[in-house]
């Protein structure tokens, strides 16, 4: 991590509600805000964006993802930690959202059976299997953290009445929402639960991660943009 970064000790002294989820959200400006307010990401909600190649990508990240959920299973330090991300792999990632994209890709006239991954894609990939191989619970729901409330982020400012067609609606639906919003509330409850125990250097580890998932969330959005002909600023 880089020295410009205030560690979460002396930035806990000032911050209003010192969560070490927000530290890490706040320390990974302005990337995040650029993913959370993306012309891509703002097109789905209007209905508007080609979700062709952004959804073939992302099939591809979803099965990283949904490995990912399984070594956050195994390496959480409860029962009780396990068993909302036990739960949100079955009913949701393997289930209602397995079932979008089969419909989503189908209606899009797109092969479900997987394209060349583009360079954010296989890296993305790289950065979940990196965390899945460490075993680390912490990093594992920091990735998994940035990539739901990045989500969470864009897909809330839909506004009424959501588009029409289902592709773009259910997406929005899959990331926005009670259930959705609890869910990214256990991940940050995680970290905030967590975090602020860790040593320095694993606190800045944490950090480090964080921070290149959301940089590759802006990147991928940029792919989806750029593959559209979506303008990119
Ligand atoms: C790239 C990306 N980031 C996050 C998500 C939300 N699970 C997603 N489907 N794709």
């Amino acid at each position: 991590m880089s020295d410009d970064v205030t560690s979460f000790d002396r930035w806990r002294v000032t911050a209003g509600a010192p969560a070490f989820s927000e530290w890490l959200r706040s320390s990974s400006e302005p990337d995040w805000t650029d993913v959370v307010t993306h012309p891509f990401a703002a097109a789905i909600t209007r209905g508007e964006a080609d979700m062709r190649h952004y959804l073939a990508q992302d099939f591809q990240f979803v099965d990283a993802f949904t490995a990912l959920l399984g070594a956050a299973v195994a390496s959480a330090d409860s029962f009780e930690a396990r068993v909302p991300i036990g739960r949100f792999l079955g009913l949701t990632v393997a289930d209602t959202e397995r079932g979008y994209f089969h419909r989503a890709l189908a209606a899009l006239g797109v092969n479900i059976a997987a394209p060349t991954p583009e360079p954010v894609t296989a890296d993305f990939r790289a950065l979940m299997d990196e965390a899945r191989s460490s075993a680390d619970y912490p990093l594992i729901i920091a990735v998994l953290c940035v990539a739901e409330w990045t989500y969470l982020g864009w897909a809330s400012r839909a506004a009424d009445p959501l588009p029409e067609n289902f592709v773009h609606r259910e997406w929005i639906e899959l990331h926005e929402g009670p259930e959705f919003r609890a869910w990214v509330g256990f991940l940050r409850g995680e970290l905030d639960r967590l975090g602020p125990g860790l040593p320095e250097a694993e606190q800045r580890r944490v950090l480090d991660v964080f921070r290149r998932a959301t940089h590759l969330e802006r990147r991928f959005f940029d792919m989806a943009a750029g593959a559209s002909g979506q303008a990119c600023p």
